[in-house]
């Protein structure tokens, strides 16, 4: 059996805390499905700028360059808020996703069926629901130079972050969203202020292009970003496939993540371009979540969005699909079961904490796995 090599970056707040529970399912797969997982393991954010004034070490980057898959658990807390911008915890991820070049974040938000009720929407609004986020990771604002803050020197400063957004970028962000509605419902919805942003005149332009030249079979809408916002919210099933840039994508997805209940559902994959000789991509698994400081450290947290970012690894970076699909499918079971983490609880479910959820999970992954 070939090593499949895992790296962990469990990182701050509950990061640890949901990590733990993917752990588990890794173990049991080793033990009882030969499954040939190797992990290692580093710090990133809050607690590798403890250990190392760095908020990932070039030691740690190196080992997730070379890693078939990274599994990123969360970063940030109010403790590390007067760090150093350059080295503060949310720096050490876009690091992560700028060197690996994970140019495409996919962001699912599916409703289960059993948790329509936790929805901040009517159920009838969510039932059924399953959008897929496709944004843009490594340029627009996040990355554009120059991003400064200036003293104008007569009491005022001026901040300036810059948007940039190359044709190439636009074209393959593009590509990955056709490709991926190919594979759903054949509709993809690209999402941007061209009324106002240069960058979004580019955009719409490469998109209706890039539809055109090679994925005109593909339903193309183009929507704009504070619109789509609110299409999020008053008819969120209309959507199939949304593409977006960085920023706005960041936004739109926690949007989305409210639909289904819960920031603590909401898995993510940062996807690289396939190696032109291996086939192989750079992957970074991530919930759609942050570090939770207001819940961290009580064991409530829900593990579901890391567990099903492993899902999604065992996927797209292994080719995994039998065990992704009972994975998937052990969450929603043990959802219909009535078992719930605070954040998603409903009258007459059985409230459980963090460990007790992953440990229904497995139970119910080694069922289905039998
Ligand atoms: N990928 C990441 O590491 C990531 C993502 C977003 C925010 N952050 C960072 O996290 C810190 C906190 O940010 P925030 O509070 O705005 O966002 P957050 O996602 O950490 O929390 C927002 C709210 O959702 C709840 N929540 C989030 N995940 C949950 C889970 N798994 N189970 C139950 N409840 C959950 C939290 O308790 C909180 O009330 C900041 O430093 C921010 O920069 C990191
Ligand atoms: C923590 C932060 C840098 C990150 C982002 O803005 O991309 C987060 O909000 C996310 O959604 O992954
Ligand atoms: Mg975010």
């Amino acid at each position: 059996m070939a090593q499949r090599t895992l790296f962990l970056l469990p990182g701050d707040g509950i990061g640890p805390e949901t990590m733990g529970e993917v752990r588990k399912i890794i173990d049991y797969m080793n033990a009882e499905q030969d499954a040939g997982f190797v992990t290692d393991e580093g710090l990133v954010g809050g607690s590798a700028y403890d250990a190392h004034g760095a908020s990932i070490s070039d030691a740690d980057m190196a080992k997730a360059t070379d890693a078939d898959a990274v599994l990123f658990g969360a970063v940030g807390g109010p403790q590390w808020d007067a760090v150093p911008y350059d080295v503060r915890p949310e720096a050490g991820l876009l690091r992560l996703r700028k060197d690996l070049e994970l140019f495409a974040n996919l962001r699912p938000a599916i409703c289960y069926p059993a948790l329509a009720q936790a929805s901040s929407l009517k159920p009838e609004l969510v039932e059924g629901l399953d959008i897929l986020i496709v944004r843009e990771l490594t340029g627009g604002v996040y990355f554009g130079e120059p991003k400064t803050i200036t003293d104008l020197g007569n009491g005022q400063k001026r901040a300036i972050d810059t948007q940039v957004y190359d044709t190439y970028e636009i074209e393959r962000i593009a590509a990955v969203a056709f490709e991926l509605a190919r594979t759903r419902g054949n509709t993809v919805c690209s999402m941007e202020k061209r009324n106002v942003m240069k960058s979004g005149v580019l955009w719409n332009q490469v998109v209706t292009e890039t539809h055109k030249a090679q994925y005109s079979d593909v339903k193309l809408e183009h929507m704009l970003a504070d619109a789509g916002g609110m299409q999020l919210v008053r008819a969120p099933k209309q959507f199939d496939v949304i593409v977006t840039d960085n920023l706005f994508g960041d936004m739109l997805s926690d949007v989305a993540a409210m639909l289904t209940g819960s920031l603590g559902m909401l898995p993510s994959a940062s996807l690289g371009a396939p190696d032109p000789k291996t086939g192989k991509r750079k992957a970074m698994y991530e919930p759609v979540h942050g570090s939770a400081p207001d819940i961290a450290g009580k064991g409530i947290a829900n593990p579901i969005a890391m567990i099903a970012s492993f899902a999604m690894c065992l996927r797209y970076s292994f080719n995994m699909i039998e065990e992704a699909n009972n994975l998937e499918k052990a969450i929603a079971n043990v959802l219909d079961k009535g078992i719930r983490t605070a954040d998603i609880m409903a009258d007459g479910a059985t409230r459980v904490g963090t460990t007790q959820m992953g440990d229904a999970i497995l139970a119910e992954f080694s069922a289905l796995s039998a």
